[in-house]
Formats: structure tokens, C-alpha cells, sequence
């Protein structure tokens, strides 16, 4: 696993150290239009930082803080939202704020296959190391959605923090420009032959969805990091060097999957820091991930669910006096008490269905109705 770096060697002032368990989130903001057949169905506050946000929010430990550096335009149209208001991003004057459009198919998705065509139709100026708050960080996560992260900003989170969780979309993605002004296509490059592979070493934890594996290229990746791949409705797995674990999800009915991965993202970090080991951790990302489907853009979480994930953590977890993500080392494997962690979960995923009124296949926004999964027994 990565050793903190000690930025500048001796050469330069060393940065300070921040509160014991902060954490340092990087990636913009951005205007998600959903799409659906021609019509716009949905326009709602995105970028992987809204949405890790709010888990973050919701789930961290008490004695956890967590700053995020996210860049957006004039235009930016959810400053009062719950997440950006929290933490407010960086102005840019002279760029719009970065937006998307997403195609969605009426074909029922596969775990596997893209549910949705993204065009990138507009892009904020990218985060510059120097954009970073000058002071250490126990954890740091990579969450760029339009390439903002660029590899020097990645180098420096990897310096002022103590272990950096990367989201593989923050580095594969390119963008094809087209003249209609439709935006650029958004494809995937193979992460070997980026300026970040060289840094993966560096990084603790790097989360690609299935569709994304193929061109993080998983065998040589998880010799330098651990690797987790997400499958959608079917759970994730861990990969890290000499093991790897498979992990249940929770059922859900998918009305918009736009989210999934950056809520999982930071139901896992949360998982970390509550001192669960990697495996026990990819529940709660699962969960997270699970409640994302369930709503358009970014949810709304019941605060008795989250009473009850908080009161299960708080009696689960291991004691946060050493919790891992502030360790020297990772603990991988699952624990004993796993399964027993899937099942209260998922006791605390019927409190929010309960609480949640039906989804309709006409109702407002509702994009991707899909059955409720039911996860397969044992991993
Ligand atoms: N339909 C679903 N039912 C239950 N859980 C789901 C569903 N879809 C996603 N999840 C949960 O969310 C996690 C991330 O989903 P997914 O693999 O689709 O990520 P993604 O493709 O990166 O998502 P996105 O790009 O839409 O944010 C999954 O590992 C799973 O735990
Ligand atoms: O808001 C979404 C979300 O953050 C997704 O994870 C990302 O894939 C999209 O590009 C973005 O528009």
C-alpha cells in the first residue's frame, strides 16, 4: 500500500496537518439533462462530487470532515442545493459550467452494457494542483467527471493525502468534439497508455464499473493498487494483489442509475473510515449505490435509514481509535461478521422503500424502471 509522500522532500514547507479524519474531494460539479426518446426528462445538479458529497455527508463518522475543491461557471444553477451549499464550489468567470447530456435507451439495460449515451457539451476549467488547499488530508478521493483531474492534480492529492480512492472515470475518459454543437461523445482510452498510470501505484483504491474494466486492464492494475469493479445491479468485486472478494447488492428499483458509481464511491470511503476492511467496506458501498438507482439525480436519504446505518456502523464497525484508511495497512478480507452486516443493511434499505412513495413508469422523471434485484446468496 502507498506511503503518505512528504511533499517536497525537505525542500519546501512541509503542508500542515488538517483535522485527524479529513478528507479532500476533487471534481466539479456539473448539469446532468436526462433524455429519454427526443424529450428531456430530467435536469438535475451532477458530477461525482454532488453525489459523494451526500453520502459523505450522511454516512461518515462523526469525528469525519471531509472539503471539496469543484470548479463551475456563472451559470452554475444549484448553489443553493444541499451538497454544493455544504461546500461551495470555486467560480470560474469565463467558463460555463460543466454539463452533460445523457441519451437514455428504452431497451432494458444489462449489468454490463451502457445504459445511457453521454455527450459533454460543456467543460469548466480543469483543477489545478494549486487549486488544493495547502494542508494534509487522511484520505482523498479522485472523482473528476470531464477530465478535470489532471494528472498533476492527482499527483498532489496523492502527496498531501494519506490514501487516495480514484474513480477510473476521472482518468480514461476522452471527448470527441463534434461541429453541430451536440457536445463531444464521451469514449474511453485504455488507462495504460495515460499520464496517471504511472501514478497507481501511489493510489490505494482505484473503482471502475464493468464497463470501464476493460480499459483499466484489472490484471495489471491490481498488482499496484486495489481494484474494485462495479457490476450494477449485481453487486461488485475486489480484486488487490493475492485475493479477491465478491460482494452482494441490495435490491433496488432503478428509476435513474446516473450517480450509482460516485455514491458507492463514497459509501465505500465511509465503510474505510468507519474501520470496516475492504470487503465489509463494498456493503455499505453497495448500499449507497443501491439507494442512488432509486431516485433521480442525487437522493434524498430518509433520516430514519440513516439512524439505522448509523446505529448498525457504530455497533459493527471496529473500533475507530485505529481505523484503517488512518492505518499503515489495509485489511481486505471479509470479515466474520459479513454476512451479518448484509442483512442488517438491508433491514436499514427497507426503511427507505417503505418510506418512499411507488415508482410509476409515468411519474416525473422516471427513467429505467427495472424489477427489484434480488442479491444472490453468499459471495
Ligand atoms: N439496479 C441496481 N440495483 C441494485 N444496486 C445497484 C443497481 N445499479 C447499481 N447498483 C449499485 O451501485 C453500484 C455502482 O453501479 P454501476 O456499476 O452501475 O456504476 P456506474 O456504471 O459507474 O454508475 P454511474 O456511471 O451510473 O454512476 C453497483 O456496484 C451496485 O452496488
Ligand atoms: O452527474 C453524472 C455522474 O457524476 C456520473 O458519475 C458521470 O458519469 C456523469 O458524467 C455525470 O454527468
Amino acid at each position: 500500500m502507498p506511503e503518505p509522500d512528504d511533499e517536497g522532500a525537505g525542500q519546501q514547507q512541509q503542508p500542515k496537518a488538517g483535522p485527524a479524519l479529513e478528507g479532500l474531494v476533487v471534481g466539479s460539479y456539473c448539469h446532468d439533462v436526462l433524455l429519454r426518446g427526443g424529450r428531456v426528462v430530467g435536469e438535475t445538479l451532477g458530477g461525482a462530487a454532488a453525489f459523494v458529497s451526500n453520502v459523505l455527508d450522511a454516512a461518515s463518522p462523526p469525528e469525519a470532515s471531509f472539503s471539496v475543491v469543484s470548479k463551475v461557471g456563472p451559470d452554475f444553477a444549484y448553489a443553493s442545493a444541499p451538497a454544493p451549499a455544504r461546500h461551495p464550489p470555486l467560480l470560474c468567470p469565463a467558463r460555463p459550467t460543466t454539463s452533460f447530456h445523457a441519451r437514455f435507451s428504452d431497451a432494458a439495460a444489462s449489468a454490463h452494457a451502457p445504459d445511457r449515451q453521454l455527450r459533454r457539451v460543456h467543460a469548466c476549467d480543469p483543477i489545478y494542483p494549486e487549486d488544493l488547499p495547502d494542508r494534509r488530508f487522511a484520505y482523498g478521493l479522485a472523482v473528476g467527471v470531464a477530465g478535470e483531474v489532471l494528472p498533476e492534480t492527482l499527483e498532489r492529492m496523492i502527496r498531501l493525502c494519506r490514501a487516495v480512492l480514484v474513480d477510473a472515470q476521472a482518468l480514461i475518459r476522452a471527448f470527441d468534439a463534434e461541429g453541430d454543437g451536440s457536445g463531444a461523445a464521451v469514449r474511453h482510452v485504455a488507462l495504460e497508455g495515460t499520464p496517471y498510470a504511472g501514478l497507481l501505484q501511489r493510489v490505494a483504491f482505484l473503482k471502475a464499473s464493468s464497463e470501464e474494466a476493460p480499459y483499466v486492464g484489472v490484471e495489471t492494475a491490481r498488482r499496484r493498487c486495489c481494484v474494485i469493479v462495479t457490476e450494477g445491479r449485481d453487486g461488485c468485486r475486489l480484486y488487490w494483489d493475492g485475493g479477491e472478494a465478491r460482494v452482494a447488492p441490495f435490491p433496488a428499483v432503478q428509476v435513474d442509475p446516473t450517480g450509482a458509481g460516485d455514491s458507492y464511491l463514497a459509501g465505500f470511503a465511509a465503510g474505510l473510515l468507519w474501520g470496516l476492511s475492504a470487503t465489509d467496506a463494498a456493503l455499505l458501498g453497495n448500499f449507497f449505490g443501491a439507494a442512488a438507482v432509486s431516485q433521480v439525480g442525487v437522493p434524498t436519504f430518509h433520516p430514519k435509514m440513516l439512524q439505522a446505518v448509523k446505529r448498525i456502523l457504530e455497533d459493527k464497525a471496529m473500533p475507530r481509535s485505529s481505523p484503517c484508511i488512518n492505518g499503515a495497512a489495509f485489511t481486505f478480507q471479509r470479515s466474520i461478521m459479513h454476512d451479518e452486516l448484509h442483512a442488517s443493511l438491508e433491514e436499514a434499505a427497507r426503511l427507505m422503500r417503505d418510506q418512499s412513495p411507488p415508482a410509476t413508469e409515468n411519474g416525473d422523471g422516471i427513467l429505467l424502471a427495472q424489477e427489484p434485484t434480488s442479491p444472490p446468496s453468499g459471495c
